[in-house]
């Protein structure tokens, strides 16, 4: 028989990759209140309690009001750096040995910080993350939907000499009235340039954004895609196309995308042949890194140990990394299940 710990070790053991994750959303409380003390950041919260208060919400809006609130304690290419280095570091301990993360240009030169702050220290920490922590990377970075596309535009061009460090656009923020359609040309020229293509999609939005996703910008992975299911064509060409699915339980559960993790369509979307992930999406902010995702799913809904196995297999043949590469995880990976058994 195999137990809830024998699964919980399992989940501990298995190298993973993380496929979506903002890292302006690892901004952990104690983190808020050092980065706005060390740069005299004036912030709305006096103790950690009324900033862990504040992280409390019900809907990506309510979120993203307090996540573009939190990250305006970034100030310095110092700060980036630490925050980065602090998330690579936890999720070292949660075996994660490869992570694809996002970050959110236009939320710091909207207040003013030059485009090379924010990603001269992310890349700092990043370039070091493989000999520190044994984790290699690709860096997306998004454009914010609730702004114009002019804005998008001006976004890459300001990213032009960082372009070989930078391996693929987003699309993430406000999704609801904020379609894929409206960015259908910032996504071409990105795909001009060279840049893997992703964007959220079917996280609030309707099945039908998932379809202007694929059919407009052209992307190469889904984000979220949870509402994909409730149109079964839909389904079926996410499954034939072979397209990986980047899902984030712990922050659907806090979104109220789900209303209980029981309710979780993971299982099911395993079951239809999709290539689901798991991911934490903004874990300061949704309760738990990666294997706490795992955890609580697994828990949730049943995941079997192969299931569990399929999802770490998933990560790596997700993600942006030549197949050699890919490959050595999945030996890897077969080689902990096996010691595992
Ligand atoms: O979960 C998310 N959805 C949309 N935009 C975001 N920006 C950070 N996190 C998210
Ligand atoms: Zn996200």
């Amino acid at each position: 028989m195999t137990t809830t710990d024998d699964l919980d070790a399992l989940i501990a053991a298995l190298p993973k990759a993380e496929l979506h994750l903002h890292l302006e959303g690892s901004l952990e409380p104690e983190q808020l209140m050092m980065f706005a003390e060390r740069n005299g950041v004036d912030i709305p919260f006096k103790t950690l309690e009324d900033v862990r208060a504040a992280y409390d919400f019900s809907n990506l809006q309510d979120f993203l009001d307090i996540y573009y609130q939190g990250m305006s304690v970034l100030q310095t290419e110092a700060d980036f750096h630490d925050l980065t280095d602090a998330y690579l570091k936890r999720v070292a301990a949660d075996n994660v040995r490869h992570v694809e993360v996002f970050f959110d240009p236009q939320g710091h030169t909207e207040r003013g910080l030059p485009f090379d702050v924010p990603i001269g220290g992310i890349l700092k920490a990043l370039d070091a993350a493989e000999e520190k922590y044994g984790i290699t990377y690709r860096l997306i970075m998004c454009f914010l939907r609730h702004l114009p596309e002019e804005d998008a535009f001006e976004t890459l061009a300001q990213a032009e000499p960082w372009l070989d460090r930078i391996h693929g656009v987003g699309l993430d923020s406000s999704e609801v009235g904020h379609p894929p359609s409206k960015f259908e040309r910032v996504f071409a020229a990105a795909r001009e340039k060279g840049l893997k293509l992703v964007a959220h999609a079917g996280e609030e939005g309707p099945p039908d954004y998932v379809y202007e996703a694929l059919d407009l910008l052209k992307i190469d992975r889904i984000d979220h895609g949870n509402r994909s299911l409730e149109d079964d064509a839909l389904t079926a060409r996410i499954r034939e196309a072979g397209l990986t699915l980047t899902v984030c339980p712990l922050s659907n559960l806090s979104l109220c995308v789900v209303d209980d993790l029981k309710d979780h369509p993971m299982k099911k979307m395993l079951a239809l042949g999709l290539k689901a992930t798991i991911n934490s999406d903004d874990p300061a902010y949704f309760g738990g890194y990666m294997n706490q995702n795992f955890r609580e799913t697994a828990k949730a809904v049943g995941l079997t140990r192969e299931e569990i196995i399929q999802l770490a297999k998933n990560s790596f043949t997700g993600a942006f990394l030549p197949e050699a590469e890919q490959a050595r995880h999945l030996a890897e990976i077969d080689k902990v299940a096996a010691s595992m058994v």
